[in-house]
């Protein structure tokens, strides 16, 4: 059998060159070109990649990917950043293009995913709810990507139950102090040295609290689920935001 041919966009980065060894690792898998900051684009056409890891920037990652879904080029993309607005001009390009498919996973690691399931569940359980997300200080971004969905998947399921606005006297706090309101649920990032990426979605009632806690240790937790996207989105043409769905999680 063939074996899929993959390029790597920020194949310098710091999931990005673990991408390009998890790749060649890979028994059905071939990298055919290893992008960095500058490189040409068309390398990836010339090399006839099929599908694309994109994991670069969020000021990137845009344009990486209208060129590969204007190419055929399905991918797969890890960069953060989503909003919207980017997300309606990302499903134009796919309208053009109908037979591509581009997977956003805001996490590739199953334990985050899982942590994105679990705390959904819970959500409409218990009166209040915050986001903690945790993760070195070389972050671009804040809130992480994962945080962000998770407290949208949250305050979805809590307006689907019909749950009132969470508890909350506050009225004098210094800017910050209550974290980022992302849709009704505070999120609070922490960059710190020594960390990678950690997440805890705190749940809590009267006299009870859950916590559900990630930890990301190395980006090696990242590689399964980018290679699963890879093999997956061929055959999913369009948008898929989330690996769950690649995931049978009952
Ligand atoms: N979805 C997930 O599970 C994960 C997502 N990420 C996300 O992936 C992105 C990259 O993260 P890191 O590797 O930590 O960052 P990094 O800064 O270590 O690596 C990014 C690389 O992309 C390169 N780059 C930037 N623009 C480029 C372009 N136009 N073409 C080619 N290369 C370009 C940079 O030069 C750099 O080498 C971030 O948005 C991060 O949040 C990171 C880890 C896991
Ligand atoms: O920048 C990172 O490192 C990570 N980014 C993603 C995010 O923003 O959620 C995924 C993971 O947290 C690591």
């Amino acid at each position: 059998m063939s074996k899929l041919r993959v390029a790597v966009i920020g194949a310098k980065g710091r999931i990005g060159s673990e991408a390009v060894r998890a790749v060649e690792a890979a028994d059905d898998m071939e990298l055919v070109a290893a992008l960095g900051r500058g490189d040409d684009l068309e390398a990836m056409t010339a090399a006839g990649a099929q599908v694309a890891v994109e994991l670069t920037h969020p000021d990137s990652v845009m344009d990486n990917l209208e060129f590969c879904v204007r190419n055929g080029i399905h991918a797969v993309v890890g960069t953060t950043g989503w909003t919207e607005d980017r997300l309606a001009r990302l499903r134009s390009w796919l309208d053009a293009s109908p037979s591509t498919g581009v997977l956003i996973a805001p996490n590739f690691s199953i334990g985050a995913v899982l942590t994105m399931t679990f705390a959904r569940q819970a959500a409409r359980f218990f009166e209040s709810v915050e986001v903690v997300e945790l993760h070195h200080p070389n972050k671009a971004d804040a809130p992480s990507g994962t945080a962000t969905r998770t407290a949208q998947l949250i305050a979805a399921a809590r307006r689907e139950a019909g749950c009132p606005p969470q508890p909350d006297a506050t009225t004098t706090a210094l800017d910050g102090a209550r974290g980022a309101d992302v849709d009704g649920v505070p999120v609070h990032s922490v960059r710190l040295r020594g960390l990678l990426a950690h997440q805890e979605v705190l749940l809590g009632d009267t006299g009870e609290t859950l916590t559900i806690r990630h930890d990301s240790l190395h980006h090696s937790c990242f590689m399964p689920g980018i290679l699963l996207g890879a093999r997956r989105v061929p055959q999913t043409p369009g948008l898929t935001f989330g690996l769950e769905h690649f995931l049978d999680l009952g």
